[in-house]
């Protein structure tokens, strides 16, 4: 396996992390997670801008351009052989002695990456998942796809003790998002999901699924709405770069519509395969 450090393509046994590093000890970075089909990079590029706007909500620059990003992406892929999985790229603020405040302009970003071979959740998919309601009682800026996951960690947990597949973060009475992923709600051939604000983290696969929503004319409610909302929704359905287009079947074990994925979500996971290159290739 072949890991990038600071420009570097090095093997697991060449690498090494600081027990300063600041991504260690505080949590102080950001990172992206971008899928890769049949050796072809998915929606790279706009991965790479939401990093640097991610570092730069933080107040870290990157020494490096969006196109180098993708570049070490796509060598990381090649030197792996991936076919389909993922490519996982973080950035801290660098190794300094452990103080809160930020190290001075000497200390340099550590960007690190990796390849994971994971294959499409095409049983998921098919059969949907189950939805565990949380409250989120996370920190108030959500959109910046930060290396503090803490909350999502244990709102993540709380599910899977239930049996469930994903958390439902619920604040002050309203759905907001998944411990990993962004949700929509089905009403009426409505789609109906949050506003891009700082309770949500905006996911590159929530804006797919916008796209293909208007390709398909299914009108779009981008509003808040309460977990009874969630509960009557004929359809619902969670996305992440994982997930892809999961459905919803039930929400703390109460059924969503039929209590199985719906006609409309079908034809987003038609739609949304139809326009991954990789895959219609093969
Ligand atoms: C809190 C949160 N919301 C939404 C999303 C969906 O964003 P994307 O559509 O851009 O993936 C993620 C993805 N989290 C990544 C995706 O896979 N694993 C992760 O940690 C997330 O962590």
């Amino acid at each position: 396996m072949i890991y990038f450090k600071d420009g570097e393509y090095l093997q697991e046994e060449q690498m090494n992390l600081s027990m300063n590093d600041r991504g260690y000890v505080f949590g102080d970075g950001v990172y992206e997670v971008i899928k890769v089909y049949d050796g072809v990079l998915y929606t790279a590029e706009e991965h790479m801008e939401r990093l640097l706007e991610s570092a730069a909500k933080i107040r870290l620059t990157l020494p490096y351009t969006l196109e180098q990003l993708v570049g070490i992406a796509e060598r990381l892929l090649q030197e792996n052989e991936l076919s389909v999985g993922h490519i996982y790229l973080q950035v801290t603020r660098g190794v300094a002695p452990r103080v809160h405040q930020f190290p001075d302009h000497s200390v340099s970003p550590v960007l690190t990456g990796y390849t994971v071979e994971n294959p499409r959740p095409l049983e998921q998919l098919d059969k949907g998942a189950a939805m565990k309601s949380v409250e989120d009682m996370r920190w108030l800026r959500c959109d910046i796809k930060s290396l503090n996951l803490l909350g999502n960690v244990l709102a993540k947990q709380e599910a899977v003790e239930q049996g469930c597949q994903e958390a439902l973060f619920v604040r002050d009475g309203i759905v907001r998002e998944g411990s990993a992923s962004n949700v929509f709600g089905i009403k009426d051939g409505i789609l109906h999901t949050h506003p891009a604000n700082n309770f949500i983290l905006n996911g590159i696969t929530r804006r797919v699924v916008l796209q293909l929503a208007s390709d398909l004319s299914i009108p779009v409610q981008e509003k808040e709405f309460t977990l009874a909302e969630a509960l009557a929704m004929d359809e619902f359905f969670f996305t992440s770069t994982n997930a892809e287009i999961t459905p919803v079947v039930t929400i703390d074990r109460q059924p969503i519509g039929e209590g199985i994925p719906g006609p409309l979500t079908r034809q987003l996971q038609k739609l949304f395969d139809e326009q991954i290159p990789a895959l219609v290739a093969a």
